[in-house]
Formats: C-alpha cells, sequence, structure tokens
C-alpha cells in the first residue's frame, strides 16, 4: 500500500546528466512523484540564485510602484487577459482570492477572434518600469526551455518518445507567467490567497519568495504544506497533462492561504503549454502502466477540453469575469445592449 506523504517528493534535474543509472533514477523518481502526488520540488534545474533573486526585484520593484502606475496596465483593459489585476478582481470557486498580481504571457500576432479563445493571443500591458521586460522576458525564456526539457523526460518515462509532445509546442507555445503578491491578513479569519484549483494546462514552475509557507497541495483527502524548499522550483502538472496521460499522472487541486498579518508573500508561477489551437497528443501509455491510469477526472462542472485553447479560455472567463464582461460578453452567454 502506497504510504501517505507529509511533504513534497524532491526531483533532481541535474541527474539527468550522470550516467545511465543516474538517468533511470531521475525518471522513476518523476514518474512517481507525478502519479503518485502531482506536485514535486525539482532542485538541479540549472536557474542560478542570481537570476532568481534578480527576478524578486523586480517583483518587489513592481508592486511597490504607486497605484495610478499598476492601473495604467489594468487587465480590464486587456481583451487578451494581460496585464494588473487589483486585490478582489480574481475569483476561484466564486470566492474572492486575496492577491494581486501581473499576467504576462507569449506575444504573438492575432489569428483573429473566433473560436473564442483566439482572442488570448495578444500583447502583454507593459508597466513603465525600467528594466522590467529584459527581466521578464529572460525569465520566460529560461522556464520554456526547462519546461521543454521536463516534457522531454515525461515522454521518455512513460515509454514513448523523447520528442512526442515537441510538436505541440514548437509554434506559438501559450506561455504565461504571474508575478504574484499575497497581502496578510488583516483579521483572524483565515482567507483565501487563491481558492482550491487544479491548474488548466500542462506543466507550471512555481517560484516561491524564500522562506514564506502557505501554498498546500490535496494528497489522500488531506492537504500538504509546501514552503519553499532552498533552491528548488514547486512543479506541478496541470489538467492537460492528466488527459494525455489518460489520468496516469494527476493534475491536483492546490491553494495558498493568506499569508499573517503584517508580512507578505510574493511567487512567480509561470505556466507551460502548447499553442492555443493545438490538440494536446495523447500516449498509448505501456500495459504496466495502462493498468495504473484511472481516466481523465470527469468533472460535469470542469469539464476537459483537449484542445488548450478551450481549456484555457474557460479558465480565464471564470477567474476574471470583469474583463469577460466588458470583452467578451458573447463568450459567457450575457447579451450585448443593441439599439
Ligand atoms: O502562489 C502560489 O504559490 C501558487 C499560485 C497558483 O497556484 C496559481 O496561480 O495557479
Ligand atoms: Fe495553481
Amino acid at each position: 500500500m502506497a504510504t501517505t506523504l507529509t511533504e513534497l517528493p524532491i526531483v533532481d534535474m541535474s541527474l539527468v546528466d550522470g550516467d545511465d543509472t543516474d538517468r533511470a533514477m531521475f525518471r522513476q523518481s518523476l514518474l512517481a512523484a507525478t502519479h503518485e502526488v502531482g506536485f514535486f520540488y525539482l532542485v538541479g534545474h540549472g536557474i542560478d540564485r542570481d537570476t532568481r533573486d534578480r527576478l524578486f526585484d523586480t517583483v518587489r520593484a513592481f508592486f511597490a510602484l504607486p497605484e495610478a502606475a499598476k492601473f495604467d496596465v489594468e487587465m480590464l483593459k486587456s481583451p487578451h487577459f494581460r496585464g494588473y489585476t487589483r486585490f478582489g478582481g480574481e475569483y476561484t470557486q466564486g470566492a474572492i482570492d486575496w492577491r494581486e498580481q501581473i499576467d504576462l504571457a507569449a506575444e504573438y500576432p492575432s489569428l483573429g477572434s473566433d473560436p473564442g479563445y483566439l482572442r488570448l493571443d495578444g500583447p502583454n500591458l507593459w508597466p513603465e518600469l525600467a528594466g522590467f521586460r529584459e527581466v521578464i522576458t529572460d525569465w520566460q525564456k529560461r522556464c520554456g526551455e526547462l519546461g521543454l526539457r521536463l516534457m522531454r523526460e515525461w515522454a521518455s518515462s512513460l515509454g514513448t518518445d523523447r520528442a512526442f509532445f515537441d510538436d505541440a509546442f514548437a509554434q506559438r507555445p501559450s506561455t504565461l507567467m504571474k508575478l504574484v503578491r499575497y497581502p496578510g491578513r488583516e483579521d483572524a479569519a483565515q482567507r483565501q490567497g487563491v481558492g482550491a484549483h487544479k491548474d488548466p494546462g500542462v506543466l507550471t514552475l512555481l517560484l516561491i519568495e524564500p522562506g514564506k509557507g502557505g501554498l498546500q497541495v490535496e494528497h489522500d483527502g488531506g492537504w500538504i504544506d509546501a514552503p519553499p524548499v532552498e533552491d528548488a522550483f514547486v512543479v506541478n502538472i496541470g489538467e492537460l497533462m492528466e488527459y494525455a496521460t489518460d489520468g496516469y499522472l494527476k493534475a491536483t487541486m492546490h491553494r495558498v492561504q493568506s499569508p499573517p498579518a503584517g508580512t507578505e508573500r510574493l511567487s512567480v508561477p509561470f505556466f507551460f503549454n502548447p499553442a492555443l489551437s493545438s490538440a494536446m497528443p495523447r500516449i498509448a501509455l505501456p500495459a504496466d502502466l495502462a493498468a495504473d491510469a484511472p481516466g481523465v477526472t470527469d468533472d460535469p462542472h470542469n469539464p476537459i477540453s483537449g484542445t488548450f485553447g478551450e481549456n484555457m479560455i474557460k479558465a480565464r472567463l471564470r477567474a476574471h469575469p470583469d474583463v469577460a464582461a466588458r470583452h467578451h460578453p458573447d463568450l459567457v452567454g450575457a447579451t450585448t445592449p443593441t439599439e
């Protein structure tokens, strides 16, 4: 019988550069972590401390901007769900998330507006902040490369060709990152930093400000605390990876509890996703793994689509009802005023 874990497993990516035994050990640990928990700490990833420190300096500088400068790049102005969301502007499970954030995604020329998910493509709203764009672009590039390396390792571990996922990610990958600030809770009540959810995409590389707890991951009917670990990303798979593996790999519920009064918590999730219109390829699993694949979660309130854009627009409309109402009333079923 599998034992219930009390902390997330650690996977060491530097083993990939070792000998055959090391590589086999790496793949085994990657597979076990994402089959059993869906979340793990990734160390040995090669993104150095100076780069991570510079990113957090940039995050702090952004949130320290005067309110007017943040509202200049407010997401409400963007039909593409890019830009700044104030406290209270985002919802999970119908309840307010107590966090402020800026969403920055890959920028490609528009391919149209029908199907509706094509509207997710477009420009970012870049704040007036020296060096911001360079630091963010550099981070996106590094995480994109790391994401692709991980996808190839998963493909090998799952008994298929290393390049199995490459096509879905080669053209216009829909990478998205958020800079997030959770304020301390002002009253004794436990507050929702971000409510319990699964990530709608393929893979998330999350960097948490050193020393800051609050992230919890569902496991065996309870919650595991996932505080940051020195030099590690917290990595989790999203709904599309569950779809690709017929549920052998799990997209796992997680949430963030607001930090204690008088403190704050910063984090930078990076979501690695295929092109909006790409159908997520599904692996024909080897028999021993297939025997342990329960199928994709069937939740009528949260249907999983194999087309990434469909899955993503569903999540965006739900999380940002004000942006949806202003720019996409046709997609939420509201009526547009007519003369
Ligand atoms: O801030 C965190 O630690 C997690 C954020 C998260 O789960 C998300 O934005 O999807
Ligand atoms: Fe998440």
